[in-house]
């Protein structure tokens, strides 16, 4: 009758019943063979050829007939990996660990051998119920502390008011049409995380590491802090910061927030920013990490049809990322081509945003627009998942620091922690 399983499991089947309730689970053969002499009914084990606890899957049938399995594990020393390999593979039963005095033997075999029935009617007695694998009690789970839950601030008041800050273990989807600031934006509050302490690594896949450097610069310098000078061939007005000034953001920035090196031969591949960041995470603490933007990710599969669904893997990803290394990823997405549209799917990339705890959207406003409104910008939150709250924010932009910042109330003359570092002064003595 059980003969199929006859392959992977040692046992006697004129002594199984499945109406016994129990399946008594040995080392080894021998072992088992104990019970079935002792008129122990279900007694088995994996027969000796079978190397893993993988080929228990293959039991699943068979097993499932029974109500729960009691582990007789040989001795204290084989007991962790005897009964860690069986829990991996039967977790749809009760599972129960016989325990005790083994009184030196290194088998239940032995143990009967020396000390008879009772000692394995004693090492029964003793088992202990497992807790449920994969299964929490809610009442034994610690509840969130609200008012600390681990969380980087976008320094934008409004915007952080309806999020409540971007929480560690979430991910961030930025939206909006191309060249409407989104790159701008993330660099931004990369800049802001850096500030509350918080160490960063970026990947930006269309921006060469010096032009990422230039404008990240401008940015954390602020408005203040920068020259202008006009370009004699372009008339363009061109933008700088001073050696000083330059010198204190290095010293501000150095081992604080990294940026992925696009000369390395697996650039882009999306297997390879993921292990990146990992690094970055264990070795440096990065915690909050920027994905500019997924369109430049490369995946495994190179066919048309896959690509969307790849990407959506990638954001899937990122997620069990965010989630594993305690983190915020903030991921840039632009629209598909054609594909804008209002409403809950922002701008047909439902499948991406879904997986996302907070959705926003950025759109410049046209120069009438900008004049009505009195904000160069729009940014809305499209999903919260911690709240639920939708809103949207008047963005201003500042031209030579490329800051945006509240229209009306904000202002974009904000000092970053690198201003107040002291110089280090050298004072000659006479
Ligand atoms: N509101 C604004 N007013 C004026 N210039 C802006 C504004 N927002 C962004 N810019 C400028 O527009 C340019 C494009 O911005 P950015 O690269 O951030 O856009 P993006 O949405 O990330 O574009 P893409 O989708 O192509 O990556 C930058 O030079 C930026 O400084």
């Amino acid at each position: 009758m059980y003969e199929e399983y006859s392959e992977y499991l040692f046992f006697e089947e004129r002594f199984i019943t499945t109406k016994n309730g129990c399946l008594y689970f040995f080392e080894d053969p021998d072992s088992a063979m104990v019970g079935t002499a002792s008129c122990i009914l279900n007694c088995v084990s994996l027969q000796e050829d079978q190397c893993g606890f993988s080929a228990l899957s293959k039991c699943e049938d068979f097993i499932r007939q029974f109500q729960f399995v009691m582990l007789v594990p040989n001795d204290e020393e084989s007991r962790k990996q005897f009964v860690g390999g069986v829990r991996g593979q039967i977790t749809y039963l009760p599972l129960f660990v016989a325990g005790g005095d083994y009184k030196g033997c290194k088998t239940v075999r032995d143990l009967y051998d020396k000390h008879g029935m009772h000692a394995i009617e004693s090492l029964i007695y003793h088992s202990k119920e497992l807790p449920a694998y994969g299964l929490l009690n809610i009442s034994e789970v610690t509840p969130i502390d609200v008012t600390r839950m681990p969380r980087v601030l976008t320094g934008i008041r409004e915007l952080d008011k309806v999020t409540g800050g971007s929480l560690m273990g979430d991910v961030s989807i930025w939206t909006g049409k191309r060249g409407d600031g989104k790159s701008t934006l993330v660099s931004q509050i990369i800049i802001e995380a850096v500030d509350q302490g918080k160490r960063a690594c970026a990947y930006s896949g269309e921006l060469k590491a010096e032009r990422f450097k230039d404008w990240l610069y401008l940015q954390a310098a602020g408005p203040n802090h920068i020259t202008s000078k006009r370009d004699a061939e372009s008339d363009r007005e061109l933008y700088f910061i001073d050696a000083h000034t330059r010198h204190q953001l290095d010293e501000w920035f150095d081992k604080r927030l990294f940026l992925y090196d696009l000369s390395i031969n697996s650039a882009h591949d999306a297997d390879s920013i993921l292990r990146i960041f990992e690094y970055a995470n264990k070795r440096y603490g990065c915690s909050v990490f920027l994905v500019d933007n997924i369109m430049t990710a490369r995946f495994a599969s190179s066919s048309d049809s896959s690509f969307y669904r790849e990407q959506s893997n990638f954001v899937g990803r990122l997620v069990e990322f965010a989630n594993r290394f305690n983190s915020h990823v903030h991921i840039v997405a632009h629209p598909r081509k054609g594909e804008i549209r209002d409403g809950d799917d922002v701008s047909g990339i439902s499948d991406i945003t879904n997986r996302a705890a907070n959705v926003f959207k950025l759109e410049r406003l046209s120069e009438d627009q900008a004049t009505k409104q009195g904000c160069d910008s729009v940014l809305s939150v499209m999903k919260n998942r911690a709240y639920g709250d939708r809103a949207s924010v008047g963005l201003c932009f500042e031209p030579k620091s490329r800051r945006f910042f509240k229209a009306f109330t904000g202002n974009p003359d904000k000092k970053y922690g690198w201003e107040f570092v002291e110089q280090q002064k050298f004072e000659e003595l006479t």
